[in-house]
């Protein structure tokens, strides 16, 4: 081993692949508790290579490029910044998402979400999809991804965001149109395509008095504009409820994510608006985080 036991030791040049990820593991158990698996994703990265061939290539040296940006990925993610940021990407159903901190990093309990909207979609042909809110493009681009045959349209507030998303669409190959657009302006429906049969969205949904029951992580790392509603926890399901109303063909869905502690009143709220059938759905964890309504 040319690495010393001692945590605060650097990497050596010409450390093995292997020396390298025993010494990533050191540094990386007090953040997480994958330490072997964070490291391996990160050497993989660094070597544009599989874990398997990594595994393979065991004793390999790093070239000296590759020990200093590995050493600086390691030390980003001890001092906690999360993996996803570290990497530049994450897998989103089934798809490799380029995230940057412009965008909430996907979560699984999204994966849930279009799962529902493959549901509500499935014996409707060639559906016109939008998707408000669409930060990195993960649903948008999954939905496209799963219904080729689907006119999807996307759109977020923030410019930033919409290019990531754009470039997820370019490096996936999918047709997506993307808008810049305010889904709490009053003229909201004029900017999106007419007649959709499926509206869907997971918007912000933290009231500010609420930033204080975050993690910390996402405080630092996700942006404010996708977390925080101002005072109202309920202003874009509002909005959403209001003018989806007007863009949803009749039989027409609009699906949406919740808060675990929100989906109760954003289906009354639902309701108010004339959405019919309306419907909440737990998450893989068993916590309802979806709502969804039909118009009549
Ligand atoms: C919770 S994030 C969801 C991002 C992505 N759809 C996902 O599920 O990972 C909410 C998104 O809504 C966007 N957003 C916030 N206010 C908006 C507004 N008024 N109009 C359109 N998009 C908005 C944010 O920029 C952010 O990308």
């Amino acid at each position: 081993m040319s690495t010393s036991s001692s945590e605060d030791s650097e990497l050596s040049a010409g450390c093995a692949v292997h020396e390298a990820l025993h010494w990533a593991a050191q540094h990386l158990e007090a953040v997480d508790g994958r330490a072997h698996q964070q490291a391996r994703w990160l050497l993989a990265e660094v070597r544009g290579q599989s874990s398997t061939q990594l595994a393979a290539d065991a004793r390999a040296p790093l070239t000296e490029a590759q020990r200093q940006q590995f050493t600086a990925l390691v030390a980003r993610r001890v001092q906690g910044e999360p993996l996803q940021h570290v990497l530049g990407h994450t897998n989103f159903y089934g798809l490799r998402i380029q995230v940057s901190p412009d965008v909430l990093i996907p979560r699984p309990e999204t994966e849930a979400v279009v799962e529902q909207a493959l549901a509500l979609l499935a014996n409707v042909e060639a559906p016109r999809i939008f998707d408000a809110g669409t930060g990195s493009g993960c649903i948008a681009c999954a939905l496209k991804h799963e219904r080729p045959d689907a006119q999807v349209a996307a759109g977020d507030v923030s410019e930033a965001a919409l290019d990531v998303a754009r470039a997820n669409g370019t490096a996936l190959g999918l047709d997506i149109a993307w808008h810049s657009f305010d889904m709490d302006a009053p003229d909201a429906a004029a900017a999106v395509p007419n007649a959709l049969d499926l509206l869907i969205s997971n918007p912000p949904y933290v009231p500010d008095h609420e930033a204080d029951t975050l993690s910390a992580v996402v405080r630092d790392y996700d942006p404010p504009e996708a977390l925080f509603t101002g005072p109202d926890a309920l202003r874009f399901y509002r909005a959403l409820a209001q003018w989806g109303y007007t863009a949803v063909r009749p039989g027409g869905h609009l699906l949406v994510e919740t808060h675990a502690d929100g989906a109760d009143d954003v289906a009354r709220l639902f309701r108010m608006h004339g959405w019919t059938d309306v419907h909440q759905n737990n998450d893989w964890a068993g916590r309802p985080r979806m709502v969804w309504g039909r118009r009549s």
